[in-house]
């Protein structure tokens, strides 16, 4: 049976004292890593006080974007050798507002994603569709090609250790989450995807997390799906009880 992963992406929000005071507040809770993978993924300037403070705990660490060199004249940007030395050891790549806001498309994505291996940091992965690609019926192709460019080069190794988030984008920050069989047939459908273009081992391993107004209210039904592998969660991870509710669902 796959392990799930509950990852709490704070986008930019908190103050450094707000994120340590979550991290002592969920630290000793957090259950045991055998039975389910507890990830905050918090701002740049936090992440070396937070590995150091969740140090020894099962509470991981992970970086919401990096940049695929690294080191060089890249002004303002973050190397997957800087989040490694620092003790992270996951980090978010292709999130939708990357894309929609910060210019990131699925080469530059795909670049991010051997980056990671190449420092061993494990990969979230994120694809989604427009209310709009719903609407007209492009979600599967859509959501298809994302994936296979994302993951285009990889070993099945590789995709065996990768993070597939999908993450609908009508339904982050909005308060409508896919209902659990929306959300299930996509990720069936990812699934089917990892399958042809690698393998049938490579496919069952692959854990791929919904995303999109998951609350403690939804987090169940969601988790209780054929292949939905875990959680990408915005606004109900920033506080503690909420987020310590979310990975409790994830480690039954
Ligand atoms: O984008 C998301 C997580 O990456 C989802 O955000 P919300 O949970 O706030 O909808």
């Amino acid at each position: 049976m796959r392990k799930k992963v509950i990852a709490g992406n704070w986008k930019m929000n908190k103050v450094l004292k707000e994120a340590e005071q979550f991290v002592a507040d969920t630290k000793d809770n957090i259950p045991s890593s055998d039975k389910v993978e507890s990830v905050v993924c918090a701002p740049y300037p936090f992440l070396a006080s937070l590995v150091d403070k969740a140090a020894g705990t099962d509470l991981k660490v992970a970086a919401q974007n990096m940049h695929y060199e690294d080191n060089g004249a890249f002004t303002g940007e973050v190397s997957p050798v800087m989040l490694k030395d620092l003790g992270v050891t996951y980090v978010v790549i292709g999130h939708s507002e990357r894309r929609e806001l910060f210019g990131e498309n699925d080469d530059t994505v795909n670049k991010k994603v051997h980056a990671a291996f190449n420092h061993q940091l494990t990969p979230i992965v994120c694809v989604g569709e427009t209310l709009e690609q719903r609407e007209n019926n492009e979600t599967m192709t859509l959501v298809e090609n994302q994936v296979k460019q994302a993951l285009a080069g990889l070993t099945d190794d590789q995709v065996k250790q990768t993070i597939v988030a999908y993450e609908p984008i009508w339904a982050i920050g909005t308060g409508k989450t896919a209902t659990s069989e929306q959300a299930n047939e996509v990720c069936t459908h990812i699934r089917n995807v990892v399958k042809e273009a690698f393998s049938a081992d490579a496919a069952e391993a692959v854990r791929i997390q919904y995303g999109g107004s998951v609350k403690p209210a939804n987090v169940d039904e969601l988790l209780a799906q054929s292949d939905i592998d875990g959680a990408l969660v915005g606004g109900a991870s920033l506080e503690a009880d909420s987020f310590l509710t979310l990975v409790e669902a994830g480690a039954k």
